[in-house]
């Protein structure tokens, strides 16, 4: 299959959804934004939900809406799954019977997996004779999640699916989305507003503001950009794919990255995990001559590549690169005069602190 083209004006009162996309095929593509500003009206516009004159949808060479042509195909004959923010399961039926609801929705030609595998992926195997009322709230998600596998879909769209749940379940559930990241060929379309839920199950990355999409591209990529608007600024921060490469002396982790390496608390992970790090622009200084004294262990010799404004008053966000790797610095107007920051300028960028992400 090839990429997702989405395009779609909706209006509301006092609200527009205007967005013409192209998004990968493949991988979590999340959708990022403040309250209000659309993303669960897109991904409705997306399942058929919402209709509006001129709107077009195909998953690969398969359309689902082009009104151009008069071509609207209902939600219910849309190869979808949907993931709300609150499972909604059939509390008269047993965690079993709710899997088999969802695998009975389809014509056996078409079923791709059997509820035993889905059960293993999402870790359920041994709560399918429960009933739903006695469930946790992260184990409700992962059994909407496995009905909605079950039910074959081409398409994941998943609402804030961690948003009810306390940070206990949430770190409970992560890793089952990573799997199905990992696993399964299916493209999944994520809302949410949590940015480190974002850093690290995305691949792709929409920011969307007041109906309008203000960016789409890779996450790394998009996330290391000084040019978002200066809502996106304020939380500022690049993510980084690194690989644990050794475990060192005094309890520490040294993590490879593309152009260096990072020195972290100790990891419980074998040499070779992949993991991604989130570095914040606000944890990120410079210095013009490599500082000689100081407690933080990670200084990286960086290129500035780029300098821009934001919204708080005497504050820029400075992109710069080390080796092939994207870091953003937040630093004072003041900061950056009195270091000359230009583009091409060499500099040491000093890491204060990183968030590892699983
Ligand atoms: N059924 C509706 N009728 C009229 N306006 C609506 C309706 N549903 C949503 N809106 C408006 O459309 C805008 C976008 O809402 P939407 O729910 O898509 O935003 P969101 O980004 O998903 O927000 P949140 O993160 O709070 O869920 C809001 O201004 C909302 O008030």
């Amino acid at each position: 299959m090839s990429g997702i083209r989405a395009s779609f004006g909706i209006e509301r009162s006092g609200f527009r959804l205007d967005v013409d996309l192209s998004l990968p095929g493949q991988g979590v593509t999340a959708l990022f934004g403040h309250s209000g500003s659309g993303k669960t009206t897109l991904l409705r516009a997306i399942a058929g939900l919402e209709r509006a004159p001129g709107g077009y949808f195909a998953l690969g060479d398969e359309v689902w809406q082009d009104e151009r042509r008069g071509l609207f195909v209902p939600t219910h004959l849309r190869p979808l799954g949907y993931v709300f923010q609150e499972a909604s399961l059939f509390d008269h039926l047993s965690v079993e019977g709710n899997l088999e609801f969802g695998r009975r929705r389809i014509p056996e030609a078409e079923r791709r997996f059997r509820p035993a595998e889905v059960a293993g992926l999402l870790g359920i195997g041994s709560l399918l004779g429960r009933r739903p009322a006695s469930l946790s709230g992260g184990e409700r998600q992962r059994v909407a999640i496995a009905r909605a596998l079950l039910t074959a879909p081409r398409l994941l769209l998943m609402d804030e699916p961690l948003a009810a749940l306390d940070l206990k379940r949430k770190l409970e559930i992560l890793p089952y989305l990573e799997r199905l990241h990992d696993e399964l060929a299916i493209p999944i379309i994520y809302v949410s507003h949590a940015p480190d839920e974002v850093a690290r199950l995305a691949d792709h990355l929409v920011l969307l503001d007041a109906g309008s999409v203000v960016a789409s591209g890779p996450l790394t990529e998009t996330l290391a950009r000084a040019d978002l608007p200066p809502a996106f600024a304020d939380d500022a921060g690049v993510v980084v794919a690194a690989v644990v490469a050794a475990h060192e002396a005094d309890d520490l982790t040294r993590l490879d990255f593309a152009g260096g390496s990072i020195l972290v608390a100790r990891r419980p992970e074998a040499i070779g995990h992949r993991l991604r790090c989130r570095i914040h622009a606000r944890d990120v200084s410079l210095a013009l001559d490599k500082p000689q004294a100081s407690s933080i262990l990670n200084v990286f010799r960086a290129t500035v590549s780029a300098i821009a404004a934001t919204d708080t008053p005497g504050q820029v966000l400075v992109q710069l690169y080390v080796g092939a790797t994207p870091l953003l610095a937040r630093i004072t107007g003041r900061s950056r005069r009195v270091l000359d920051l230009q583009v091409g300028r060499g500099v040491w960028a000093q890491v204060k602190a990183v968030a590892l992400l699983g």
